[in-house]
């Protein structure tokens, strides 16, 4: 089955933790916080604090993408925080091999992501420290942008890549029961959704992740790693 990772940017901000807790309810399997700097991209979202004031909503796993630069100086509030899963973008910073190797250290599951205009080949180095990779499929900063789908070629060569090891494909950015076929056809077995996962407020969440996740699963997603 695949995994389902919705975005909690798309929810209700002046909610967070009762929307965590709601959207963890309805069928989710981890809970995607994007972390955003306003340099790294032309956005301001939330840091460490709001992870660990949502930390004691729901027991799923937190996969915090950060898109941040430099990353390395938060690696470990992210992680007391209560983040399971840490992804750094390639693109961040010269010492990517360094921000995985602390959050290993941090005892967190390390991932690294890819911006579309990225190619898969520049993790070929890393990938002995990776737990999982963040394909993009929208310019990173804003939910609600349109899939590219041109990053599918990335998610299929990121799968070919690390064939035979233990490590997770992530796709986020436009997911929607349209797009999340073929994200899971090209080889992602988790799917981060903000605005498809949200919309219509709660009583749409479950019938939302269900037709994600349904979507992917008709089009042969493989199975999720679950920690
Ligand atoms: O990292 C990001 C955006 O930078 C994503 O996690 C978005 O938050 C996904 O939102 P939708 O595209 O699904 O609305
Ligand atoms: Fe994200």
């Amino acid at each position: 089955m695949t995994l389902l990772a919705p975005s909690i940017l798309a929810a209700d901000f002046s909610r967070l933790g009762e929307e965590t807790r709601a959207i963890a309810q309805a069928g989710a399997d981890w809970i995607h916080l994007d972390v955003m700097d306003g340099h790294f991209v032309p956005n301001i979202s939330f840091g460490p604090a709001v992870v660990k004031a949502l930390r004691p909503w729901t027991d799923k796993v937190f996969d915090v993408h950060l898109m941040i630069a430099p990353a390395d100086p938060y690696l470990a509030a992210f992680a007391e925080a209560g983040a399971d899963a840490i992804t750094v973008h390639v693109e961040a910073g010269p010492h990517i091999h360094r921000s995985l190797q602390t959050i290993r250290g941090l005892g967190k599951r390390a991932g690294v992501a890819l911006n579309p205009g990225t190619p898969a080949s520049m993790i070929e180095p890393v990938l002995d420290m990776v737990d999982l990779v963040l394909v993009m499929t929208v310019n990173p900063g804003f939910g609600g942008q349109s899939f590219i789908g041109s990053a599918l070629e990335t998610i299929a060569r990121v799968k070919a890549m690390t064939a035979g090891r233990d490590i997770d494909i992530s796709v986020d950015g436009g997911i929607t029961p349209e797009t999340a076929g073929p994200a899971a056809q090209a080889g992602a077995n988790i799917l981060v959704a903000g605005s498809a996962a949200f919309k219509g407020g709660p009583d749409h969440y479950a019938k939302n992740v269900a037709a994600i996740r349904a979507a992917a699963d008709a089009a042969g997603g493989r199975d999720g790693v679950r920690c």
